[in-house]
């Protein structure tokens, strides 16, 4: 290697693809019930954004869901659209005329699932699967089809290798590792990865779709990634059954930090602001405030010693810089735990100078006025005003 050839990213953004899932998760949500135009909207700017697949419900909810799916599927975008159904013959022959690029199947492989949800054996499973791949190859060879355990994490491993090896050698593009229920931990997640990777054929990808219930949605999905998963399931704003998924944004910032450059390429980051602001309006719920990257204080900075070094340099306390992803940051000089580097800062950004000893009286005011609650910036500024010549 050459001394200045830059080093290859840790996991370079190119091994792995979003399936968005906000048109059949999030519909999943609570608040989730998308009409066609709001399905259209989402559409148009996940497309906008770059994310390679976005996956919509099943055809076979209504008449309504069906003839919206083809209205997506003919809006020509770049985005490929995937639809998600049962691994039967109905489903599968319905959702064939839709015009989306590929199917998701799933089955429940868990015993939680093989017992209250289909009643269905593995064997059983297996030979569902055989018919209805066998029929999508011969009729639509062109579909890309995916196979998912559901409820993959809570399901027996020579289960799961035998479902796995079994679609693989069906000819799937992709397998499917589904945490349904959001129990698995990012440790587990990796080794499962790395064992399913061995029993599927090399060129089959490789899906993670995690749910949030004991808050690992993200690690877990970083784990998939970094154990070869290839795809990873997210939603805007990270909304779904339950408490959701993995979210987009988070998921994001979580790979930013392996590949900055790489993400810039194969997306519009700055657009993230406004998919997170679409979709807490659709669903009538504000952003969290703690929400990776777009939340209202995700870039607040506050505390004395952060802010000494923020003002000289952001990336002291930011990982990652908002304005790549269209967002600013805030900076909360006037609190009672400020310092008078802050206080110096702010006074000479308003063109006022203080020497050390007045500056060292001016925070002290600040601090103690704080101590009531913090000051705004246009209290700030008039107490700075008033004290420079004091
Ligand atoms: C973990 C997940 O998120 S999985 C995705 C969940 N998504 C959805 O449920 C999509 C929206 N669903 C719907 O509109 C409806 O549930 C429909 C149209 C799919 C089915 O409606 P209904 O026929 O009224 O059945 P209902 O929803 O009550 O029960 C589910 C049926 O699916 C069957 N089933 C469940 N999983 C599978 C599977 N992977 N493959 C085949 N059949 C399955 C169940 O056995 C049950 O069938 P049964 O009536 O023969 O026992
Ligand atoms: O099909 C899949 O892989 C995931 C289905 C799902 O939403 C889940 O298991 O939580
Ligand atoms: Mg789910």
């Amino acid at each position: 290697m050459t001394q200045d050839a830059t080093p290859a990213p840790l996991i370079p953004a190119t091994s792995w693809a979003i399936i968005d899932s906000t048109l059949r998760e999030g519909e999943q949500f609570a608040r989730g019930n998308f009409k066609r135009d709001d399905k259209i909207e989402i559409a148009r700017a996940l497309d906008a954004f770059g994310v390679e697949f976005i996956e919509v419900t099943t055809p076979m909810v209504s008449q309504q869901t069906h003839d919206d799916i083809r209205r997506l599927t003919s809006l020509g975008l770049r985005s490929r659209f995937l639809t998600h159904v049962r691994c039967t013959m109905e489903d599968v022959q319905r959702a064939a005329d839709t015009g989306v690029h590929g199917l998701d199947l799933l089955f429940g492989t868990s015993s939680f699932l093989r017992e209250f949800s289909h009643g269905k054996s593995i064997p059983q499973i297996i030979t569902a699967a055989e018919k209805v791949i066998g029929w999508l190859r011969d009729h639509h060879p062109d579909l890309q089809l995916r196979f998912s355990a559901e409820d993959t994490f809570r399901s027996e491993e020579t289960d799961l290798m035998a479902v796995y090896r079994a679609v693989s050698d069906m000819g799937v593009h992709r397998v499917g590792l589904a945490d349904t229920v959001g129990v698995a931990t990012p440790r587990q997640v990796y080794a499962l990865v790395r064992e399913v990777r061995k029993v599927i054929a090399p060129d089959c990808g490789i899906e993670f779709h995690g749910h949030n219930d004991t808050g690992c949605a993200v690690s877990n999905a970083y784990e998939a990634v970094e154990a070869g998963a290839t795809h990873i399931d997210t939603t805007i704003l990270g909304i779904g059954e339950r408490n959701g998924i993995t979210p987009l944004g988070g998921f994001l910032a979580r790979m930013f930090t392996f590949d900055p450059q790489g993400l810039m390429d194969k997306y519009q980051l700055p657009l993230l602001p406004e998919l997170d602001n679409m979709i807490a309006r659709m669903v009538g719920l504000p952003i969290p405030w703690n929400n990776y990257l777009t939340g209202e204080f995700a870039y607040n900075h506050k505390a004395g010693m952060h802010l000494k070094a923020i003002y000289l340099n952001p990336g002291a306390y930011e990982v990652i810089p908002p304005e790549l992803f269209g967002v600013g940051r805030s900076i909360q000089a006037a609190s009672k735990i400020t310092g008078k580097h802050a206080i110096a800062f702010r006074a000479r950004e308003l063109g006022l100078h203080y020497g050390e000893d007045a500056l060292r009286r001016v925070t002290d005011h600040i601090k103690a006025l704080a101590e009531d609650g913090d000051l705004d910036d246009a209290h700030l500024e008039q107490v700075l005003r008033e004290w420079v010549s004091a």
